[in-house]
């Protein structure tokens, strides 16, 4: 793998793209009272705060915070939540996480809403590369990068915004 490490997003740039789904966001759901964001631990779950402090200073409905952790076990991924799957019965809920790959992370994140009445299901994610294995989009994509598949995209986010970033190794 490649040492070197290409700027693929800055820290203004990353603001840029999140406003934008967060307009997105409040376009496609205008007419709710409530959605409900569900983030993906670690970075999806940050990403899902930051979209949700937008949205609370634009939108006229309210967001909720929900957490997703897979944990890695073997070859499968068991699936934490900090709720009741059932609170989302006839709500809006948007999946957030940093990066689409494969699709297999959002694919677990997906299912955790199966068994669920849902209004509609929405995804959302900071980086969508190019190498899917299984037919997994997603509705709201800062950025849709081209990649090799041997390269790695790496997104840092910290606590107060400062030193965030995109990069390609
Ligand atoms: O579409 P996929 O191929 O599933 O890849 C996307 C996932 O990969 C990364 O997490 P990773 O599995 O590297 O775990 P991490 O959160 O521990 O870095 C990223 O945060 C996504 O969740
Ligand atoms: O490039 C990739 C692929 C999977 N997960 C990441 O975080 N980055």
């Amino acid at each position: 793998m490649s040492e070197k490490k290409l700027l693929i997003l800055n820290q203004h740039q990353i603001e840029q793209k999140l406003d934008r789904i967060a307009y997105q966001i409040l376009e496609d759901n205008f007419d709710e009272q409530e959605i409900l964001i569900a983030g993906i631990l670690p970075r999806g779950n940050h990403i899902a705060q930051r979209l949700k402090t937008i949205l609370d200073g634009i939108a006229p409905f309210s967001s909720r915070l929900l957490s997703i952790e897979l944990e890695k076990q073997s070859s499968t991924l068991q699936a934490k939540i900090n709720f009741d799957v059932q609170e989302c019965s006839n709500k809006v809920v948007i999946l957030v996480d940093d990066v689409l790959n494969s699709g297999k992370t959002l694919a677990y994140g997906l299912a955790v809403f199966l068994d669920v009445p849902l209004k509609k299901l929405r995804t959302a994610v900071l980086i969508d590369r190019n190498h899917k294995s299984f037919p997994v989009t997603t509705d709201f994509a800062g950025v849709a990068l081209s990649t090799v598949i041997k390269e790695h995209v790496d997104v840092v986010l910290d606590e107060d915004g400062q030193e965030d970033a995109v990069y390609l190794r």
